[in-house]
This record gives structure tokens, sequence and C-alpha cells, in this order.
């Protein structure tokens, strides 16, 4: 006799979610088979995110049903929804930077937990037969950005995990972490687990998943098996016929230097922080330099030095042209012709509470939005909505607050604030991060316009086959020290990698040596 086949692990029917002047789902069926794993694709507002939190409990849905093993289920918080087996791996990390691996784990668990001894026998075990191996006594603070990233893996896999939900995952990982993490997510299926995977990367999702459901504008649009099809197909399922073809950008030597750092010396304020060691480094006018490397290299505090967020105890150790900037705050830096894009989007990027009009004044009203010490509101709204409008923002209005948007969509938002101030100087961190293929498309063509207009760019990036397509000379970063920067066409990944990894210079040790 012909068994039935088994019901599906998850079943979406109906799913529909309102907020305020955006229908973020609408209507969305999607069935998770046991052992599949499964990609949700979609443009940046697609509705991705909001999805994501209605299955884990974070959202509740105004219309439609869910079953769980073929049974309707209200999954009425994430404590529950980990209660039935789903675990969810966040973009951004909740650790205790001073707590141990089996503590934080221990904390995320809460009554589950039991004691600690047991627990860290455990977390080191499942790491283990997962390939992703933690030493649970660490703290935090000395992991790298990748073995966090296994911290909440390795969180969900000690329960008895049924679902996992990853969002973006691979975007703060290097090439053979990717690799790595691939072969903990197949073995997790092979043994029926469901894998829920959001990416940006289809070339990633091409390898990785069985089945992929397309959203756009918080409907399901279709329907594939990424198996079949090529990142330029998936592409056209994801935002229409129109998709820009991927590209290349012709190269260029910039002239002047516009940007040089002499010798800067750090020792971040963070007792966690990295300290800088002897950086030297020219971005010329019209070029594109790209620094690689793996988070916590030492990206954050040169950016800092470089934002004037941090000061230097030599105003000549950074020069902007001739003039010595070193000790000068943001704002008159900002004032002589910079522009910035930080890591952080919400808090450092934006002001999560404050208006879209608002956020584009905060960077924005060096250009004529503040007049004879007043606001022009007027000027400031139409600059607000030229951004919307240029960089395809989705957004019901202007007034809209920054936290409300999609990641990428602020993302969007705020590389567009600085790129349309006309800056001599632009640093940008991450320029794309969690930006669709389509965006990330007109970004990288802003930015070589911008290059094209005579500007220096220099962009810190952990995404390098982004860093190969748009920059002119390339480099990377790691343990505060920086590599040599070589023009792109005489640079290859394998070597950048090893870059990365701090194999560029020899004598490192010996420079470092006060
Ligand atoms: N709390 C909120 N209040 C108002 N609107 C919201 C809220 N959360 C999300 N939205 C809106 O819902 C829509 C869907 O957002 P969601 O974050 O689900 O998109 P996404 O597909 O995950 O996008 P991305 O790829 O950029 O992360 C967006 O237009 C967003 O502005």
């Amino acid at each position: 006799m012909k068994q039935n086949p088994p019901p599906p692990r998850l079943t979406l029917r109906g799913i529909s979610k309102q907020y305020p002047g955006c229908l973020a789902n609408d209507d969305i069926h999607l069935d998770i088979a046991p052992a599949e794993i499964h990609a949700l694709l979609g443009e940046n507002g697609a509705g991705k995110s909001t999805l994501m939190k209605v299955i884990y409990g974070l959202v509740k849905p105004d219309r439609g049903e869910l079953l769980w093993d073929g049974l309707p289920i209200e999954v009425k918080d994430p404590a529950h929804a980990r209660k039935m087996g789903i675990g969810m791996v966040f973009q951004h990390f909740s650790l205790f930077e001073t707590l141990t691996v089996t503590e934080n784990i221990a904390l995320a668990l809460g009554d589950d937990a039991g004691e600690l001894e047991p627990l860290a026998e455990k977390i080191r075990t499942v790491s283990e037969k997962y390939g992703m191996a933690i030493n649970p006594e660490r703290e935090i603070h000395t992991l790298s950005v990748g073995e966090r990233q296994r911290v909440e893996i390795v969180r969900c896999l000690v329960q008895n995990i049924k679902l996992l939900i990853l969002d973006e995952p691979t975007s703060v990982l290097t090439p053979q972490e990717v690799d790595t993490l691939f072969v903990t997510l197949r073995q997790l299926a092979h043994e029926g687990c469901s894998i829920l995977f959001i990416s940006h990367k289809l070339n990633e999702v091409k390898a990785l998943c069985h089945k992929a459901t397309v959203l756009r504008s918080g409907r399901v649009s279709g329907e594939c098996i990424p198996a079949d099809e090529d990142t330029t197909s998936m592409a056209k399922l994801m935002v229409g016929d129109d998709t820009p073809v991927s590209t290349t950008y012709p190269k260029k030597l910039g002239n002047s230097p516009l940007l040089s750092v002499h010798d800067l010396n750090l020792n971040s304020p963070d007792p966690f922080g990295v300290q800088l060691k002897h950086i030297n480094l020219t971005v010329n006018a019209g070029e594109i330099v790209g620094i690689a490397g793996v988070a916590g290299n030492g990206q954050e505090e040169l950016l800092a030095s470089l934002s004037g967020e941090q000061r230097c105890k030599d105003n000549k150790t950074i020069t902007f042209a001739d003039t010595p900037v070193g000790k000068l705050s943001p704002d008159k830096r900002r004032e002589w012709g910079l522009a910035f894009v930080p890591e952080e989007r919400l808090g450092r990027g934006a002001v999560p509470e404050m208006s879209l009009t608002e956020n584009a004044l905060l960077t924005g009203f060096l250009t004529g939005l503040v007049q004879n010490g007043m606001v022009a509101w007027k000027k400031a709204e139409a600059f607000a909505d030229d951004i919307i409008a240029q960089y395809k923002v989705k957004t019901p209005s202007r007034q809209a607050q920054a936290d409300s948007l999609s990641g990428g969509n602020l993302q969007k938002f705020i590389i567009g604030r600085e790129i349309m101030q006309n800056p001599r100087i632009l640093i940008a961190a991450h320029p794309t991060w969690g930006v669709d293929i389509g965006a990330a498309t007109a970004i990288h063509k802003a930015l070589i316009n911008l290059r094209d207009q005579g500007a220096a760019i220099l962009v810190v990036s952990e995404d390098i086959d982004e860093l190969f397509l748009i920059s002119d000379r390339i480099g990377a970063i790691c343990d505060g020290a920086l590599s040599p920067i070589k023009p792109t066409p005489e640079s290859s990944i394998p070597e950048l990698g090893r870059m990365m990894a701090g194999d560029f210079n020899p004598a490192r040790e010996e420079r470092v040596t006060p």
C-alpha cells in the first residue's frame, strides 16, 4: 500500500499584515516540506522580514493561518516558536560581549537551559557534530563575527530544531565561512530539519536551496527551483523584466591625493576594540579605493578616525587635499566636503524615531537647508523627496519614521542622502548591505558617476565581489594594519583573501613594536 507523503512542516495560508500606509504581506501562501531548504526572495520592502516575524511569533498577522506538521497553530511569541522547534538567526546578533558562549546560550534558552555544565557539554557536542566547532568557555568579545554567528546557530541547534530561519546569514561571512555554513545547513536538512533562507545573493540561493518563493510588493509573485534557473532569470522573477543586467565598470587611476592618512596609530577607547597600527593611505580625486576585511579587524576604528568621531592627536595625521583635518570635528570635515556612510544604519546612519525629512536634514544641513539659523523646511522636504525618488526608496512618504523602512530601503536612503550632496570625499561602509540586486546596481552606478566627477571614494566592505567590481585600487585590513593597496586588475580574490588573513607583511610585528 502506498503511504501518504508527510504534511508540510509549515504551511502559510492567506497571511496578511497591514502597516500604516503599507500592506507588507498580502494573502501569502507557502509550504515548506521537512528537510527542504527554501529560499525567500524579493526586492527591498517586498515583505520577507515581516513574514519571518509572523512565523517566529514576533508579529501577529491580521488574517490567515499557519499549519505546523499539518495542524493549525497560533504562534504566540518567540518563546512559543522555540518550543515548537522553530529557531531564528537574525542579521544582527544579540550577544553579551563579556559573557561566555554557554552563558549567552543559557540566557537565550531561559528556563529550558538547565545547569551550565551539561549545557556546555551539549554545546561542544552539537557544534562539533555540525562542523561549527566552538569553545563554550570563550567570552563573546574574543570571537570573530563568523564565530558569533556560529553561537547563534548552535543556540538553535541545542534545542530540538525542526525549522531554522536565517536572515541574510552570509553577508557577514568570508567565502570560506560561507562554504562551512552551507555544509552545516545541508547536513541539518539531510537529518530532516527544514530551512528558510533569506538572501539577496542569488548565486548562493542557486547553490544551496531546493525551492524558492519570490515576493513582490507583499504578494507571492513566483516560485522556482533555483537549480533550474540562472541568477539573471531569478533576478527577473524578483524585479520584473527590466532587471539591470550585471555590468562591469572601467577602472580609473585618480590624479591628485584628496584623502591622505599618515602613520595613523590609535588605541581604541573600546576595551574590546582594535588598535590601529601605522596606517598609511591615499585616495586620489577620481578613484575608488576598496578596503576588504573580516569584521572586527579595525574597520570601525579606521572609519571613526576618518569621519572625525575619533580625533587624532596630530592634525596632520589626516589631510583632505593639503588641509590637515586630524583634529577637526565631524561637521567641520563635512564643511570641507566629506560625506560619510557608517556601518550601522539605525542609530548612526539614521535616527530611528525621526522622519525621513529630519534624517535628510541631519547631514544635508550644509547644502542650504539651514538659512540664517533657521531650518528651511520646504527645502529639506524637497531634498528628502528627491532622495526617495532617485533611489527608489519604498516608503509611504517623507514623514515616515526611519525605523519603519525595511533594512534595504533605509540603506538606499542613507547612501542616496550622502551621494546627492556631491561630496569631494565619500567614505562608505558596506554601501549595498542588504540592498536588492537592482538597487545595488543603481548604487554602484551612482558611486562610479561620483568618481567620474572627481570625488575621492573609500569603500570599506566585507563583500569581495562588490569591491572587485567597483574599486580602482584594492587592499585589506587585518588586526589594525593595512595591506599594500594595489590596482584592482593586478590583484585577485585568493590574494585578497590572504591579505584579509594578515598575510601581507612579515615585518608587521617588528613595525608595531614602539
Ligand atoms: N513597523 C513598521 N511600521 C510601518 N511599516 C513597516 C514596519 N515594518 C515594516 N514596514 C513596511 O513593510 C514593508 C515590508 O518590509 P519588510 O521589512 O518585511 O521587507 P523586506 O522584504 O524584508 O525588505 P529588505 O530586503 O529591505 O529587508 C516595507 O515597505 C516597510 O516599510
